[in-house]
């Protein structure tokens, strides 16, 4: 596509150009799914990267731009799929890895909203489905998920904008991604999914502030989770905080990391991009390279742990 590029905030319409080029050519490391429609009608189309096997592999599924404003997320899952087929065959653990297992990419989850940031609102965080009774749009995508649904840092008020909806996946869009990995859930071994700002690294739990499952369950994560971090913080010194969502940032029920988790994903993870308020959802397009780079070495951090714990 003529307008694209990786080091700018690309339209919706650049991205789903985007995702047909790549695909068709590294068609032989890429296949595509639409896994439903959004609200408005657009295709939720997911991007599975990996050496073609005729026996299913285990999968990493990592969704971008959950919440409409923070850009530099979807640039995030684009860098990543460019930076999986360049260096495939170059990179030995990326090679490595694409053999052994499939990374499912979502590269933008809330299309709709994504949209309505670069038409109307840049500061638009949740779905842009009607609600009823109220003239106020949209639901948190992030508060819809069946985890300890609504009852903490989430709103029934339709006009919050962390919303939990009217019921637990009453959002299309959630509908369609829970559906996707409930589906695939035998395959699925870490879940990842990118926001921005504040500069962390969040496992579960964030809908409570019990400690994931057993102690040792815990302690990996969280290690995975340090690891991870200082991997991104060797490039540039970015430093990141690690930890469990609810005491790391606060109470949120409702998480995609925490259903995901629940449901048997063991390394579940929320990253929160740069920065850490100076330019916040506004991050500069020349922060775009720096911020995917050392991102992912950190992604690759965690999918080598997963990769190396099958
Ligand atoms: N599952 C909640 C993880 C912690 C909160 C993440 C932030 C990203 Se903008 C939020 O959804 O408020
Ligand atoms: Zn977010
Ligand atoms: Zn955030
Ligand atoms: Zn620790």
């Amino acid at each position: 596509p003529r307008a694209h590029g990786y080091t700018k905030y690309n339209t919706w319409s650049d991205i789903e150009s985007w995702i047909t080029s790549i695909s068709s050519s590294n068609s032989e490391l890429i296949s595509t799914e639409v896994i439903g429609k959004t609200y408005e009608g657009r295709p939720m189309t997911v991007l599975k990267i990996g050496k073609k096997s005729s026996s299913t592999k285990p999968a990493i599924f990592m969704d971008c731009g959950i919440h409409a404003r923070e850009w530099i997320s979807p640039a995030f899952c684009q860098w990543f799929v460019n930076e999986a087929v360049s260096t495939y065959g170059s990179d030995a653990q990326m090679t490595s890895l694409l053999n052994q297992m499939d990374v499912i990419v979502l590269p933008v989850f809330n299309i709709d909203g994504y949209i309505y940031t670069h038409t109307n609102d840049r500061m638009w965080r949740k779905t842009r489905a009607k609600n009823s009774g109220t003239s106020c749009i949209g639901t948190d995508p992030n508060r819809n998920f069946d985890a300890g649904w609504c009852t903490v840092g989430a709103s029934s008020n339709p006009c919050s904008e962390t919303f939990c909806g009217s019921s637990v996946e009453s959002e299309i869009e959630v509908k369609n991604v829970a559906n996707f990995i409930r589906k695939n859930k035998s395959i699925i071994k870490a879940y990842i999914t990118i926001h921005s700002y504040s500069q962390l690294l969040l496992f579960p739990y964030s809908y409570t502030y019990e400690l994931a499952a057993d102690h040792s369950e815990l302690v990996s994560q969280h290690h995975v989770a340090e690891g991870a971090s200082a991997a991104l913080r060797s490039l540039y010194g970015t430093r990141y905080t690690s930890g469990p969502g609810a005491s790391t940032i606060y109470l949120a029920a409702g998480g995609s990391d925490d259903w995901a988790y629940d449901l048997g994903v063991k390394y579940s993870y929320t990253f929160e991009l740069r920065d850490t308020g100076r330019y916040g959802f506004l991050l500069p397009e020349s922060q775009i390279k720096p911020t995917c780079e050392e991102t992912m070495l950190a992604v690759k951090y965690i999918a080598a742990y997963v990769q190396k714990n099958l």
